[in-house]
Order: C-alpha cells, then sequence, then structure tokens
C-alpha cells in the first residue's frame, strides 16, 4: 500500500532493514486511505485532548506512537544499537577493520573487489552511538522590560547512531540542532556542557576522535591563492602518514580532484571577492576533499551539498556513499534530498527543535508515514513533506512537544538498560605526521602564499623603494653639525615609526587565516606550535630583503656613519625591526579576532610607544609613573641602539654657529646605551610576541562551545 511515488526507492538489502516487513503488520490497525487524503501531517496532530486520541487505535497519533514502537523494537534487534553497545563493547573497542578506499571504480560495486590502496592502511570500523544527549545554553531574554538569563535547549534527549557502511542523514528545518549536534560530536562543545553520552565504538567519546573523524563545516575556509590540486594536496601531506610515497600521495588527491568533479578546476585557484577563482559550488566541493583526502575512518559533514546544483549534489553525495561503502562511517546534515539523493542515504534522524522526532532507515522514513495514512503529494520526497509538516506543527503550542512525547514512549524499553559509562580520558591527540614535516609542509604552503599576496611582496617592496627615497632626498647628505643631527634623529625615528606603523597592513591577512588554522588544528593536522613557527620564520628572508632594500638606498642617501660594521648594525637593527612589528601584529590577530578591534589597538599601541621611545621626550624627563612605557616600547631599543651607533664617533659636535661644542650622546641622555644589550632585548621581544602568539592561539583559537 505504499504509495507509489515511493516505490522505486529500494528497501535495505540489509536484515537489519527489516522495518518495512515490520510495518506492514501493522496495516490492518489503520487503513483509511480516504481519511488519510484528507489530513496532513500536521492537521492530524491535535493540540488538544491528545491523550483521548492516542487511546484510539485509528487515531494518527496512536498509529504514529506505534511506529515508533516498532521502530525502537527494531532499533534494539539491531546488532549495533544501544543495547548490544553496553554488551559488547570490548568487541566495539576492538572494531572490525575495514578496506582502504581504492580508487577502482569497479571496486564500488563489489566490497570483495575492492583493492588494497598502496600507502593507505586499514582502517578500523567505527560506530557512534549517542544517548540522551542534552545540550543547553544560557541566554539573555527581555521580560517586561528587563533582561533575565534563561536556558535554551538546543539538543533535548538525543539518541542516535550511525554505523560504517551506512551514510547517516540528519534532517530538520532550519535552526533544529543539525549543526550543533555535529557539533557536539566533533568535539566542538565543551564535555561539561553536555550531558547524555556519546560512545565511539562502545568508548567515551575523547580527543583521539579528532584524529579519525574528518569535519566539513557548512563555511568554507580556504587559502584562495593557492590552486584546488594544491590546496589537496597540502592537506594530504599533512594528514596521510610520512611513510607513504609522495608520488601516492598525489595519486590519491588526483583520485579525490576526479571523484569530486573537480577535474576542470584542478589548477585554478581558489579566489576570493578580490581574486576570480572557482565557483561556489566548487569551493564547497574542495573543502570536501580537504577532509576526505586522508580517509579519515569517520566522516561528519554539515550541509555538504549545500551550494551544489543537482548534478554536482548527486555526484558529492555518490561520492559519500562510496565512502560508506568502503567501511567509513558518514554523517551529515542536508536539506531537501531529491530522490535519487535519497536513495544514497540509509538512516536518519529527523530533529525538531533539538527534539528527535524520526531515527531509523531511511527507507522506512515512507513507510512510517504512509502507514499513518498520509499521502504524500507527488511533487515532493518524504523529507520535505515532513520538514514542511515539522515547521508548521512546531508553530502550534505544544505541537513539538506531543510529537516527542510518543517519540520517548517508544523508547522505554531502552531506558531500562543503562550503559555506564566512565568519564572520557583526553590524552594527547595522536599526529598523522611529525613535527618536522607539519612546519616544513606549512612553512612551505606559507612561502606560496606569500609570494603571490602581491600587497605583501610587490607592494611592500615598492613601498621600502619609495620611502626611503622620500627620506634619502629629506635629509640628503646630513652634515656633521647641529642641523645634521636632528636630521640623523629625525630619520631614523621616522624610517622606525615607518616599519612600525606599515606593518599591520598584514593584520587582515593574518585574520583570514585564522579560521583555516582553526579548522586545522581542530581536525589534528598539525601542532599549533608548528603553525606558529612555521608561520614566523618563513617570513623572515622577507623581512631581511625588505630592511635590505630601505637601507641600500637610505643609508647612503642620508649619509650615515660611513664604516662597514655601522652600516651591518644599522642593517641589523631595521631587520629586528621589522620582525618585531610583524610578530606584534601577528599577537593582536591571535588575542583579537575581529579586525577593526584589533587594527584600533595595534594603532594605538604603536603610537604611544613611540611617544615613549625617547625622541618626544627623554627617559630623564618621563614621570617615573609611565616609565614602565618606556621599557615596554618597542621602540625605545632601535632608537637608542641605531642612534649610539650613528653618534658614538661624533664626541663634540659644532653647535650654535661654532659657538660650543656638544656631546651628542651625552646630551640625549644615551651615553650609557650598550647597543647590543638592545639588540638581545629587541630579540627577546620578537620571540616573547611568539610564546605569547602560541598561547594566544592555544586559549581563543579553539572551536568550542561552551
Ligand atoms: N550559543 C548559542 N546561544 C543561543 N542560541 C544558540 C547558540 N548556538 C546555537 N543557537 C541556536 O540553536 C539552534 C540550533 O542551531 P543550529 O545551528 O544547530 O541549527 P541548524 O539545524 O544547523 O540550522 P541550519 O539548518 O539553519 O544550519 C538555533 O535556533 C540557534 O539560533
Amino acid at each position: 500500500m505504499a504509495n507509489p511515488v515511493y516505490t522505486s526507492i529500494p528497501s535495505c538489502s540489509s536484515s537489519d532493514y527489516s522495518r518495512e516487513s515490520s510495518i506492514q503488520s501493522s496495516r490492518p490497525l489503520y487503513g483509511n486511505r480516504e481519511f488519510s487524503r484528507e489530513l496532513s501531517l500536521e492537521e492530524a496532530l491535535p493540540v488538544e485532548d491528545d491523550d483521548a486520541v492516542v487511546e484510539n487505535p485509528m487515531s494518527p497519533i496512536f498509529q504514529y506512537s506505534l511506529s515508533l514502537k516498532q521502530n525502537a523494537l527494531e532499533i534494539e534487534r539491531r546488532p549495533s544499537r544501544v543495547r548490544t553497545m553496553s554488551t559488547k563493547q570490548a568487541a566495539y573497542a576492538a572494531g572490525p577493520e575495514v578496506q582502504p578506499l581504492s580508487g577502482k571504480s569497479s571496486s564500488l560495486q563489489d566490497p570483495r573487489n575492492m583493492q588494497h590502496h598502496a600507502g593507505l592502511p586499514k582502517r578500523r570500523a567505527f560506530e557512534i552511538c549517542i544517548q540522551n544527549l542534552t545540550y543547553k545554553v544560557k541566554v539573555k531574554v527581555k521580560e517586561k522590560g528587563q533582561k533575565v538569563s534563561k536556558e535554551k535547549v538546543l539538543l533535548n534527549q538525543v539518541t542516535a547512531d550511525a554505523r560504517h557502511g551506512e551514510v547517516l542523514a540528519i534532517f530538520g528545518p532550519s535552526g533544529s540542532g543539525k549543526t550543533t549536534l555535529l557539533d557536539a560530536l566533533a568535539g566542538r562543545i565543551d564535555r561539561r556542557s553536555l550531558e547524555g553520552t556519546i560512545l565511539v565504538n562502545g568508548k567515551p567519546l575523547d580527543n583521539k576522535f579528532k584524529r579519525i573523524s574528518g569535519y566539513v563545516t557548512q563555511e568554507d575556509a580556504l587559502f584562495p591563492l593557492l590552486t584546488v590540486k594544491e590546496t589537496l594536496m597540502f592537506s594530504a601531506r599533512l594528514r596521510l602518514p610520512e611513510s607513504m610515497p609522495h608520488a601516492e600521495k598525489e595519486e590519491r588527491v588526483d583520485l579525490v580532484i576526479q571523484q569530486l568533479g573537480l577535474r576542470n578546476c584542478a589548477n585554478t585557484k581558489i579566489g576570493d571577492d578580490k581574486v576570480r577563482g572557482i565557483s561556489g559550488g566548487e569551493k564547497r566541493r574542495v573543502s570536501i576533499g580537504v577532509d576526505v583526502v586522508h580517509d579519515p575512518p569517520v566522516l561528519l559533514l554539515d550541509e555538504p551539498t549545500s551550494g551544489l546544483d543537482s548534478k554536482s549534489a548527486l555526484q558529492v553525495m555518490q561520492h559519500l556513499s562510496m565512502i560508506a561503502k568502503h567501511g567509513r562511517t558518514v554523517m551529515l546534515t542536508m536539506h531537501q534530498p531529491s530522490y535519487a539523493i535519497l536513495e544514497l542515504i540509509q538512516n536518519t534522524v529527523v530533529l525538531v527543535q533539538g527534539n528527535v522526532i524520526y531515527h531509523g532507515p531511511q527507507a522506512g522514513m515512507v513507510n512510517f508515514y504512509s502507514d499513518m495514512g498520509y499521502i504524500m503529494p507527488d511533487h515532493m520526497t518524504v523529507v520535505e513533506y515532513i520538514l514542511e509538516s515539522a515547521e508548521k506543527i512546531s508553530d502550534r503550542p505544544k505541537g513539538v512537544s506531543k510529537l516527542v512525547e510518543y517519540y520517548h514512549d517508544t523508547r522505554i524499553a531502552m531506558k531500562d538498560e543503562q550503559i555506564v559509562v566512565h568519564p572520557a580520558i583526553d590524552r594527547p591527540v595522536p599526529y598523522a605526521t611529525s613535527f618536522f614535516n607539519q612546519a616544513v609542509v606549512l612553512a612551505e604552503r606559507n612561502m606560496v602564499n606569500v609570494l603571490r599576496t602581491k600587497q605583501y611582496f610587490l607592494a611592500r617592496t615598492a613601498m621600502m623603494v619609495v620611502g626611503a627615497l622620500i627620506l634619502g632626498s629629506l635629509f640628503f647628505d646630513a652634515k656633521e653639525n647641529e642641523v645634521g643631527v636632528r636630521q640623523r634623529q629625525s630619520f631614523i625615528t621616522f624610517a622606525l615609526a615607518f616599519f612600525l606603523f606599515t606593518s599591520s597592513q598584514t593584520l587582515p591577512l593574518i585574520l583570514s587565516e585564522r579560521h583555516i588554522f582553526m579548522r586545522e588544528t581542530d581536525r589534528a593536522a598539525y601542532h599549533t606550535s608548528a603553525y606558529v613557527l612555521s608561520g614566523c620564520l618563513v617570513l623572515l628572508p622577507f623581512q631581511f630583503f625588505m630592511a635590505s632594500v630601505f637601507s641600500a638606498i637610505a643609508y647612503s642617501m642620508v649619509g650615515l656613519k660611513a664604516s662597514f660594521a655601522a652600516i651591518c648594525f644599522f642593517l641589523l637593527s631595521m631587520f629586528l625591526v621589522l620582525a618585531v612589528a610583524q610578530a606584534l601584529v601577528t599577537l593582536v590577530a591571535g588575542m583579537i579576532p575581529d579586525l577593526i578591534p584589533a587594527n584600533d589597538l595595534l594603532q594605538a599601541f604603536l603610537s604611544f610607544s613611540l611617544l615613549f621611545s625617547g625622541f618626544f621626550i627623554q627617559r630623564t624627563a618621563i614621570p617615573k609613573y609611565w616609565l614602565w612605557m618606556h621599557y615596554t616600547s618597542p621602540f625605545k631599543y632601535p632608537y637608542e641602539a641605531l642612534m649610539y651607533n650613528e653618534f658614538s664617533h661624533l664626541k663634540s659636535v659644532i653647535w650654535f654657529n661654532n659657538e660650543d661644542s656638544f656631546d651628542v650622546l651625552s646630551g640625549l641622555a644615551l651615553s650609557r646605551v650598550r647597543p647590543w644589550r638592545n639588540v638581545g632585548i629587541m630579540t627577546l621581544i620578537w620571540f616573547t610576541c611568539i610564546i605569547l602568539f602560541y598561547c594566544a592561539l592555544k586559549v581563543n583559537g579553539k572551536l568550542i562551545r561552551h
């Protein structure tokens, strides 16, 4: 009696999916098709006097409840469901081994033909069991003109499980908690904020899960200047074992490119609003590629097909289905799947306002509703129908709670058997590759990005040349007299300000990388320290180059001290100033993720640091309570060192029209400066900024909700 529209959907061949037959047996209880044509699902759910309706075997609610109970009984029968988790934990902890992904399409048809893909290790299969998962947040709401704190339940007693070899799709209207559920599984919600249990092969979810799972989020976070192939290749080099030969990694990347339909744009840059690149749909597929290239045994995807046309969406789903067929566990969220896509989904969860209103085989969904007597319109898939109905129901007072109540009634049998779970013990996350390999790959990626970032390389070099020419011509050939001393002092101070202030232009670039860093470290692609180290080291040659360009032009034009040692010292100091400036910008970006406040803070700090450098007001004249600003100013140390470098040989400059002589360093209270100590302090400031940046990323750079 199934709706003809759905007869084409094959019931799952697995014996687990015997739900269809079990549901058939309930039909004699309710066979009034005429009634069903008149009522939609949401119409059938009464708002008042529901208990009476439930007792009536002819009532749709009774049928709904009955179907859920049958579903629950079937869930109990399924070998890997909640009950068996408790008794077979040891067996699950071991987990069956499944085949590595093979590139040969023939192998997709018959698992026995699956070929071993050389470098990829055999994978353990993973099963995820979610039990009574509840997540609440505190929100501020306005009540009678006053702000009060209230609890909002984002997930309410969610119980579901995902098994290897299947695609589990989470459906639900917008805001129903799909992303929240995936975030909870991905370890992005602080475990202390979650009630209930998440078991992975019978063991509580812990840090290790980050390593074995890929999480494709709704937002694409990719480097715009890398090509599709480069993006996937860097991901492969970070996440596949180091022992795997480079050629095999390349082969694997080519396979992913082919399977995700990215061949035509493999060598096109990703792009962004400024750089023309691949389309939005292609970006979505690259994001998926980044997280599937290392073949994780568990794959979580938040709306992987959003923004894709129907052909691309089907292609992506076929790829995910193939991944699942090879024994991986695939969980995804989705809106409005087509008929063809529905056929690729085996298991489903339907969420409404954080509550599960259906969990079971996709094939059973059709019967679940048709057994209740509803005929779904021809133009709709069962999911569209359920979601549309659910949205209408949720608008009614107590609408959702009635659905949920009935659903929970069906789970009584399961509630009897509670699993005793010990708290997860978080151990250090295991990484696929060594720290050294991570640092090298990240440095290489940074290098490619810097070389392709015109504003960093070309524009910065041009700025150095123009800046040096302007300063050089303004203070050209400074003499060794009072005016010359003032010129040299002004040149040194302005050159420092120029170096420090212009470095803030890299702030948006660093901030734009932040999301990529968080996504990658969230899935344990590399150590934070490898990222910090590679980021700082890779820029040093560029900074040295910039300092050299500036010094080569300006030093000779102004006519600073003509000695090899003095020139080298000047160059070294200017290079260190650029390095410190960059480290400061990076630190601010690590502490404050928003561009405007980060930039404001940086500019304010630099302005006041310049004020306290000793140029505008000498140390001896600074009030004691402001001395700390003088000592923490990144301008102070290079300013003093460069002044000493320049004037140490000019013990007495002729002052006031040959009438007096003047010891410049004593006059400026700089005679006790030790230039090499200042160089040491600048290096220490650079190092401290890097360490603080690392700490800021450790504290702020985690995708954790509380
Ligand atoms: N920190 C928070 N504080 C308050 N409400 C929140 C918070 N985080 C999420 N929510 C709310 O929780 C609900 C579920 O959000 P979630 O992103 O999981 O929905 P979704 O089903 O994935 O939606 P969509 O399909 O639109 O992506 C939404 O109503 C959202 O506004």
